[in-house]
């Protein structure tokens, strides 16, 4: 499968009740597909996956891929703390007619890289869905290594690898050592300028929910056009905000302002997260602000 292009990790709007609003589900999608993004993601670390029962984040593969209805590719994030709930999710998303999965180390549990790849094999035979790994240490306790990475040589559903460890290192000999192997998709945004010259033609990025002309314009630029001298002006505007959002601890909080700011609500993150305060939000708002006043 190929992973080209902006793949937005959609946002969970909740209701004033705390239930998950289905239209604003349906409207953000509509508006993203219309401003060009390239797939969509459901079970991302933006769509607070490890807040929703796994009932919700059933009905929500549902919805999803019954609202897009083959419109754009579709992948489903199965992280959960065990194997058997992962495959769960995967049969269930699958049968919903998603095209893709990204499987990320289950969380808290730790698993030791061989626990790990013989999550990953289960997975992979249960399902018999293309793969893009998820290596994201920092949230989910355990990393990738690459003795784990290599022993997936032999599986062809292993196609691409969303690295969100920040080390550009790293991120070098992914592009490097296994660009015949994995797919490079970028998820340390503010590296994404770095990601795109060392040859990642894919970024899943929280911010495109509400940004997302300005990321498929870098996309295009960079990786369609090879214009990277245009491509470092677009990512120099996008900075500011990239950087709040992987550097100000409050992804998920900065993700839904940013929505509402851009005319599509959809309500706060779920506790133990907190809207942001006053203070946080005059910022924000400076921020993007900013960053839209460059529309035409
Ligand atoms: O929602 C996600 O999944 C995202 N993942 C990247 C990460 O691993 O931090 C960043 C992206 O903006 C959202």
């Amino acid at each position: 499968m190929n992973f080209d292009g902006i793949w937005t990790p959609l946002v969970t709007p909740f209701s004033k009740d705390g239930s998950i609003h289905f239209d604003t589900v349906g409207r953000t999608i509509d508006k993203l597909i219309d401003q060009g993004v390239h797939g969509l993601i459901v079970g991302g670390t933006t769509g607070e996956y490890y807040a929703l029962s796994k009932d919700e984040r059933k009905r929500l593969f549902d919805y999803v891929a019954d609202h897009v209805k083959g419109r754009v590719p579709l992948m489903a994030g199965i992280n959960a703390t065990t194997t058997d709930e992962s495959l769960e999710l995967g049969q269930h998303a699958k049968a919903a007619g998603f095209g893709a999965i990204l499987v990320a180390a289950p969380y808290y549990c730790q698993p030791t890289q061989d626990e790990l790849l013989a999550h990953v094999q289960c997975v992979d035979d249960a399902l018999g869905l293309p793969i893009m790994l998820y290596n994201f240490p920092d949230r989910t306790g355990t990393p990738m290594s690459f003795e784990f990475i290599n022993a997936l040589r032999d599986r062809p559903n292993v196609q691409a690898i969303k690295e969100s460890t920040g080390s550009i290192q790293r991120m070098h000999t992914l592009a490097n050592e296994h660009a015949d192997q994995l797919q490079l998709s970028c998820g340390m945004d503010d590296q994404i300028l770095e990601f795109f010259v060392w040859g990642a033609r894919s970024w899943v990025c929280g911010a495109s929910n509400f940004l997302a002309p300005e990321h498929v314009a870098l996309y295009q630029a960079c990786v369609v056009e090879r214009d990277f001298v245009k491509g470092r002006e677009l990512a120099a505007r996008l900075m500011p905000m990239l950087n709040m959002l992987e550097n100000g601890g409050k992804f998920c909080q900065c993700v839904k302002y940013g929505c509402e700011l851009a005319g599509l609500p959809v309500g706060p993150a779920r506790r133990p997260l907190l809207a942001l305060d006053d203070a946080e939000k005059v910022e924000f708002k400076r921020v993007y602000d900013a960053l839209v006043a460059h529309r035409a």
